[in-house]
């Protein structure tokens, strides 16, 4: 009925102007208050926004219903950055029919079978990074850049077919840029990406164009990103003109045409460059974030590090790296614990009924088991707050336990959410009790992360040859924090990006 997400229960308001906005995206610590308010009201509440409301949801049927519908699209706000960052023929921002075509041919390069053909790129990016770490004169290192240049060089080689030379100095610095940016979000940015969302189509892209330096960074990035993919789609039909070989990377394969000129999966080349800029952000700092977080939790671990060092070092030689069941559980854990895109946000296209896993209390003491969302409602795909459910996970879902994916048998049964890790059943060893948990760190439905299985293959590798080679621990001082900064970011006492780790050689 309409309505009835007025009558849901959620927290009071701190700020008339921000409601509980400031306490959800700027907190010290993300999930300091969203885990709260769950523990407090449930799998769904609602939350103030700058203007109107926004439902807060990880209850796993609404979710499933969310990502899956057509009556949900990508929220004002969030179209408006991806718009900045990525432009508007990304893959992300395509209306639906246009979607599913442009999804199908990039998806060439994103099967098993061509992800198992990057290993080698993503094996000669892992000995560079031991390079580093062993030429490195101090034992305490910030991570950070190791990893974040690491995971744009695979990009680079196995999507665009460039060697990090090769992307330029100019857009690398201009990508750091913008990751800088994103660590600064302030309140102000807040309020004006909140009045920005509600101005029309047009009326927004002319803001776009506006002189601030913050705009400036971010045009100069796409326009870079741009400029790159284009020069990528001339030389490479170059190339295939002249009969070379271009199958090694994505764009060689996209734009390998056949006698009469015309590529293999008909995608024009200014459509195919228009996919760099989302390549690029896509593919970096999601894995490297993924990674760094992890590997902290591996230095607070030391018993896990040493077994799992113990499985690495008796598989080497061997590159069936899905058959190493700790490393597995370590990177479903991490990506269970760190989504780096803890909140995904919806706006309802048409009036529409979620369900509910588990019935809710309205204010009025009323129960319901559905939500009616009227056209123009925010939701909020809260990942985070879902991959911490007590009900799904367990008594210790706030703890980082790679062993909960280590019990159990294999899952087979419907409802899953995300591609990935949908793949253990857990028995409560005392009360038989069964969960099923799946990680939606990937999302879901038609627009799931194109890359998964590239950022599995990557981080299994990385892994390998870091913990083969090295020995991590926390410093003694660490005071890191994990903020929302577009995505999930390490943050260092002085408000810097980065992750500071004791590594020492394993001799
Ligand atoms: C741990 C690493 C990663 C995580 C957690 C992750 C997560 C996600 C999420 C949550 C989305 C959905 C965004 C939305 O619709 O609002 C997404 C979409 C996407 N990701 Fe990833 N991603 C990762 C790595 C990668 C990599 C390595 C690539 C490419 C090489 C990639 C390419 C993409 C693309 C192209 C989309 C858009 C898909 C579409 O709209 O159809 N991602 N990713």
């Amino acid at each position: 009925r309409p309505g009835t997400v007025r009558k849901i229960q959620g927290p009071p308001s701190p700020s008339w102007i921000f409601g509980n906005t400031l306490q959800l995206l700027l907190s010290a610590q993300y999930g300091e208050h969203e885990f709260a308010w769950q523990k407090l009201y449930g799998a769904v509440y609602r939350l103030k926004n700058c203007f109107g409301d926004r439902l807060m949801v990880s209850d796993p049927a609404a979710l499933h219903c969310i990502v899956n519908s057509s009556h949900f699209k990508l929220a004002p706000a969030l179209e408006n950055q991806l718009y900045l960052i990525n432009g508007r023929k990304s893959l992300l921002l395509v209306p639906a029919e246009e979607h599913k075509s442009l999804r199908a041919a990039l998806n060439v390069g994103f099967t098993a079978a061509a992800v198992r053909g990057y290993q080698s790129i993503f094996e000669k990016a892992a000995s560079r990074l031991t390079e580093e770490l062993n030429s490195s004169s101090s034992a305490t290192i910030d991570i950070c850049p190791l990893l974040s240049f690491a995971t744009l060089s695979t990009i680079g080689e196995a999507v665009l077919g460039q060697s990090p030379e090769d992307l330029g100095e100019e857009l690398i610095q201009n990508n750091l840029e913008i990751v800088k940016l994103a660590a600064t979000q302030s309140r102000l940015q807040i309020l004006a990406e909140a009045i920005t969302s509600r101005l029309p189509a047009w009326l927004f892209r002319a803001t776009a164009r506006l002189p601030t330096p913050t705009l400036k960074t971010i045009r100069a990035a796409r326009r870079l990103a741009y400029e790159l993919g284009n020069r990528i789609v001339q030389e490479k039909r170059a190339a295939a003109r002249d009969g070379l070989d271009t199958d090694g990377d994505l764009f060689g394969v996209l734009l390998n045409e056949d006698a009469s000129g015309t590529t293999k999966n008909g995608l024009a080349g200014d459509v195919l460059a228009a996919q760099t800029a989302l390549m690029l952000t896509a593919g970096q700092e999601t894995t490297a974030t993924t990674l760094i977080l992890g590997l902290r939790e591996l230095a607070r671990l030391p018993a896990f590090q040493a077994d799992l060092r113990s499985e690495i070092t008796t598989n080497a030689g061997n590159i069936a790296y899905d058959s190493m069941p700790l490393l597995n559980a370590f990177i479903k854990e991490s990506l269970r614990m760190f989504p780096v895109v803890p909140i995904d946000d919806r706006i309802a296209r048409q009036d529409t009924v979620i369900p509910l896993s588990e019935k809710i209390t309205l204010s009025t003491g009323e129960d319901i088991s559905e939500i009616f969302i009227e056209k123009g409602q925010i939701v909020s795909i809260a990942i985070a707050s879902f991959q911490r459910l007590e009900s799904r996970w367990g008594k210790d879902a706030h703890e980082f336990n790679p062993n909960r994916w280590l019990q159990g048998s294999a899952y087979s049964g419907g409802e899953a959410l995300g591609p990935y890790a949908n793949l253990w059943v857990l028995h409560d060893g005392h009360d038989s009790i069964a969960y099923f948990p799946r990680s939606l760190s990937f999302l879901g439905g038609p627009h799931n992360c194109l890359g998964w299985r590239f950022a599995i293959s990557e981080m299994q590798i990385f892994i390998c040859e870091l913990v083969r080679r090295f020995s991590f621990a926390l410093p003694e001082d660490d005071a890191l924090r994990i903020r929302l900064a577009t995505t999930l970011m390490p943050v260092m006492s002085n408000g810097q990006k980065g992750a500071p780790l004791i590594v020492s050689r394993i001799s």
